[in-house]
């Protein structure tokens, strides 16, 4: 299925994209006035392959959670029970990825690619565990390469759901205690930084944490030498469930030509994997925003994508990204509705 999804993913269309920057001269604005809106509506009138493109309406996010066994390397104070503890929490809608997905009007899907314990929580959950956590990255490999193979394929059947349910625009949001280690090393692996570089401080560790963080990643890199020519190698060697799976959602968007809202250094970091595997699958990838996250600019930075929204966020959970989905709908709304200078009557320079 990963074939069959990177064989249907295109570069822009440039016609369209001409199309729409064409058409921007002629809206009663100043050239070049709305910024980054501007080259981010040409974008999505290429990826679309129209101009004006669909309006990014029904957004849907989806949140994916998993555990990591470099836990045990004492990477993050919070116990690993966390994670179900707070999959249960977006169940129930009480999470700060529900509060917002309720301000712009987004659906959440919950998916389990990799918890550790067991799950009892009331409501909609995706069951679709590939593994109950993965190994020490420190140690050993994260995953089998089948392993993760299926967690991409995990990504790319949600992204696919979703937009056959008809949400538009497409979020990717993460869950996992310890996720920011695997995610820092996807990041060296693929972009070249060095681990002290890539890694940060996460849910805000001490300087001690930071300092076994930094060397997890050191160690999972010298260990297994991810070859970043081979994205599935690099995600089962030092990668995550949930890394893999959002680098399939994005795939799985890119296929069917609908933009997807990249959030912090985790969805990041499957972005580095999915342009990897395809790079016209950054195409469809929007950078919501700039996390805190050292490694996410490291990456955003390599997929050349400028983030539209920069408040110090560093939760995860797609809330970063869901904050920046207006301003997409916003970009592609100007090409539809705003007039022409010809059309309202308004003189030009
Ligand atoms: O999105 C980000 O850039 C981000 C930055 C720092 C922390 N997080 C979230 O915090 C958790 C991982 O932090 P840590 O310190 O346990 O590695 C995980 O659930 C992430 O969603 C997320
Ligand atoms: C409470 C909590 C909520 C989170 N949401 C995403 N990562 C998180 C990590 C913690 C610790």
């Amino acid at each position: 299925m990963i074939d069959s999804t990177l064989a249907e993913i295109r570069p822009p269309d440039s016609a369209a994209m001409e199309a729409a920057r064409a058409l921007h001269t002629r809206l009663t604005k100043p050239a070049g006035s709305l910024g980054e809106l501007e080259a981010l509506s040409v974008r999505l009138a290429g990826l679309a392959g129209t101009c004006p493109p669909p309006q990014p309406a029904h957004p849907a996010v989806a949140i994916f959670a998993g555990d990591h066994g470099v836990h045990a390397a004492g990477v993050t104070p919070w116990p690993q029970e966390v994670t179900a503890q707070m999959v249960a929490n977006f169940v129930t809608g009480g999470a700060v990825v529900n509060a917002f997905a309720r301000e712009v009007g987004a659906s959440v899907t919950v998916v389990d690619v990799g918890i550790a314990g067991p799950l009892d929580p009331a409501g909609a959950l995706l069951q679709r565990k590939v593994r109950a956590g993965t190994g020490d990255i420190a140690r050993e490999p994260a995953m089998s390469r089948d392993e993760a193979r299926a967690a991409v394929e995990v990504g790319i059947s949600v992204a696919h759901t979703l937009v056959e349910r008809g949400a538009l625009v497409l979020v990717g949001g993460d869950m996992g205690i310890g996720n920011t280690t695997p995610a820092a090393a996807l990041v060296a692996a693929f972009t070249g930084a060095t681990p002290a570089d890539a890694t940060g401080r996460g849910t805000g560790v001490d300087d001690e944490t930071l300092a076994r963080k930094v060397a997890a990643v050191r160690a999972a890199l010298e260990l297994r030498r991810p070859d970043p020519a081979d994205p599935l190698g690099v995600l089962a060697a030092v990668g995550g469930l949930e890394h893999a799976a959002l680098c399939g959602f994005m795939l799985g968007a890119a296929a069917r030509r609908v933009p997807v809202v990249v959030d912090g250094v985790i969805a990041c970091s499957g972005a580095l994997a999915a342009a990897a595997f395809a790079p016209d699958a950054v195409g469809a990838m929007v950078a919501g925003h700039r996390s805190v996250e050292p490694g996410a600019s490291l990456a955003l930075a390599h997929l050349g994508l400028t983030p539209l929204v920069d408040l110090g966020l560093r939760l995860g959970e797609g809330t970063g990204a869901l904050l920046a989905v207006p301003m997409v709908a916003a970009a592609a709304r100007v090409l539809r509705e705003v007039a022409t200078f010809d059309s309202a009557g308004v003189a030009k320079k």
